[in-house]
């Protein structure tokens, strides 16, 4: 696929997530002129640390689809399965994928219901602490996959935090947008 298609669609992206966010509150209000710079940013730097991963991709808790429908934008060769619960964020979803026509899959279930998917790779945003989101992911996520968790300024206490309960491997990314700010590039993952 050539960029600038990638770029249309992000574009149609970013204008259906305007048109439904009054009704449905998908991104908080206050940062919707931020967007393309701040939530869309950050969810092309995971595309671009995940280049070259292999597999199958879930997004968990994908809400206005930050960064499911992104990854499914910039990577359509992955299949990829967005894991929303609220039932008119879900519709939102599904009509995204269907007006932009991207292979991505949207289940309206509740993660921690949802018989285990193992899944190459499991992205997070936004969803839950990371002693809850672990749990999450380890439900979902292959024995040799990777879990891309987009965390905030609290995210080494949250680390700390998980360590009590998990055994992991961790390779912090910066944010691109707040240096504060990391992905989390986890594997590995076991109970403590
Ligand atoms: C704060 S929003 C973040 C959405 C998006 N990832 C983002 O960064 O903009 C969290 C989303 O996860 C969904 N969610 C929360 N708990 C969930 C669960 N147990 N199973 C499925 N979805 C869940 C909520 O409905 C909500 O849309």
């Amino acid at each position: 696929m050539s960029v600038s298609r990638e770029t249309e669609r992000l574009r149609a992206y970013a204008s259906l997530l305007r048109k439904w966010n009054p009704a449905i509150n998908l991104v908080a209000p206050s940062t919707l002129d931020r967007l393309e710079t701040r939530h869309i940013a950050d969810s092309l730097h995971l595309a671009e640390l995940a280049e070259s991963t292999p597999g199958g991709w879930l997004d968990l808790g994908s809400g206005g689809g930050l960064p499911g429908i992104v990854m499914a934008i910039m990577r359509p060769d992955f299949p990829l399965t967005l894991i929303e619960s609220d039932q008119r964020k879900a519709a939102f979803l599904r009509s995204v994928v269907r007006e932009l026509s991207l292979g991505a899959k949207v289940l309206c279930q509740r993660i921690e219901v949802l018989d285990g998917l193992d899944a190459a790779n499991i992205s997070a945003r936004a969803l839950a602490p990371l002693p809850q989101l672990m749990a999450y992911v380890n439900r979902h996520l292959h024995p040799a996959g990777t879990a891309w968790l987009m965390k905030g300024r609290n995210w080494r206490a949250e680390v700390a935090q998980a360590r009590n309960n998990w055994t992991f491997d961790l390779k912090p990314h910066p944010s691109a947008t707040d240096p504060d700010a990391a992905i989390l590039e986890i594997t590995g993952i076991r109970h403590a």
